[in-house]
């Protein structure tokens, strides 16, 4: 990291996806300008909208679609979906070099185990995303917020470098000692939210009504019974607070799931509700109704990817 004067260090930055998750945290880097960004994207882009909640505004943005074409940098932001980390090995052969940090901005737990087989010499530095990013039909994405933080990121050296680093944005950070119990709460949110509105194709505000709620409380409580076997710290109503969490997002916000079904892409089920699945298996926890969306998500997530590599090739 070359230093430009005290307490302003200019990095390099690259941000692998630039889907909603990516857009939204290129576009708030960019906009910042304290650091020089590049994107590393499939389709050549040059500039892109952020419809933020305090407003909308536009950057320009350095796009890169040839991973050869890429040099090692400080920080890569990584932000695909879980189960596309391995088609992005390519970038990261490219910008990692001993001095790199690997920020994940993905949904579900153990990142560094997922991260670490592609990362060469670089760390792995894991984060919780609270806010929403949905993908425009322009080259544009919409960020949404619930609840008092944006990023949730570990209390250690790495940690803080990544809080430095997006110093400017104003994204609310969260700096936390046990990221992994986090990153459980955080599994819980998706479990529920993510399989039902990418089941019934509605937005949150599906999640409103009382026989759907009764639902979530059921899949919570199911997967918290996972999340303690596996080690997290869920107090006896971490079901109950999972739910009023959800409920800080405003009902038109979709999940990355939903949008994705509403895409017609394949679905990030893997990481999430076949994680909790797993979990169970391993912990000897029983999963009935995690198992019965896992079955129902896989098929439309196989029909989905399968239609996708037909256009592909047709
Ligand atoms: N969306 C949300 O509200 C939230 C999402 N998350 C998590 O954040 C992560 C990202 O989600 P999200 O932003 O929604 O996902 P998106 O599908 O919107 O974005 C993923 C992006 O990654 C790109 N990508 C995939 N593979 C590659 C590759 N090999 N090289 C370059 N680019 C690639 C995709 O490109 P292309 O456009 O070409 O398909 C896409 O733009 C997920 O783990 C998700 O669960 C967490 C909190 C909230
Ligand atoms: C919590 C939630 C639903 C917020 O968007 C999310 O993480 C996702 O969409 O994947």
């Amino acid at each position: 990291m070359s230093t430009t004067g005290p307490g302003d260090e200019r990095a390099n930055v690259a941000v692998v996806g630039l889907g909603g998750i990516g857009g939204v945290v290129a576009g708030l880097l960019g906009r910042a300008g304290r650091h020089d960004i590049v994107a590393c994207v499939r389709r050549p882009l040059d500039r892109l909208t952020v419809e933020h909640p305090d407003g909308a505004f536009d950057v320009a943005l350095r796009g890169l679609v040839e991973p050869a074409a890429a040099n090692p940098v400080d920080w890569v932001i990584l932000c695909t979906k879980a189960h596309e980390t391995a088609s992005a090995a390519p970038w990261l052969a490219r910008l990692c070099a001993t001095r790199t940090r690997i920020a994940v901005l993905q949904n579900g737990i153990h990142p560094v185990r997922r991260v670490g087989p592609f990362a060469g010499p670089a760390r792995v530095v894991p984060t919780v995303v609270y806010y929403n990013g949905e993908r425009l039909a322009s080259a544009g994405v919409r960020m949404r917020r619930a609840g008092p933080w944006d990023l949730a990121i570990g209390d250690d050296g790495d940690g803080r470098a990544l809080a430095a680093l997006l110093d400017g944005t104003g994204l609310r950070l969260l700096i936390t000692p046990d990221l992994a119990t986090l990153a459980w709460k955080k599994l819980l949110l998706n479990v529920t939210a993510n399989p039902i509105t990418a089941l019934t194709m509605q937005r949150q505000s599906v999640l409103r009504r009382d026989d759907v709620r009764a639902l979530c409380l059921a899949v919570l409580e199911e997967a918290a019974a996972v999340g303690r076997a596996d080690g997290a710290d869920l107090a006896a109503d971490e079901p109950v607070r999972a739910f009023a969490y959800l409920m800080n997002y405003p009902p038109e916000a979709g999940t990355s799931m939903y949008y994705d079904r509403l895409a017609g892409r394949g679905f990030e089920v893997d990481a999430l509700t076949g994680a909790v699945v797993a979990a169970g298996e391993r912990h000897g926890v029983p999963t009935p109704l995690n198992r019965a969306f896992l079955a129902l998500l896989r098929a439309i997530s196989d029909a989905a990817s399968n239609a996708g590599v037909t256009r592909a090739a047709g």
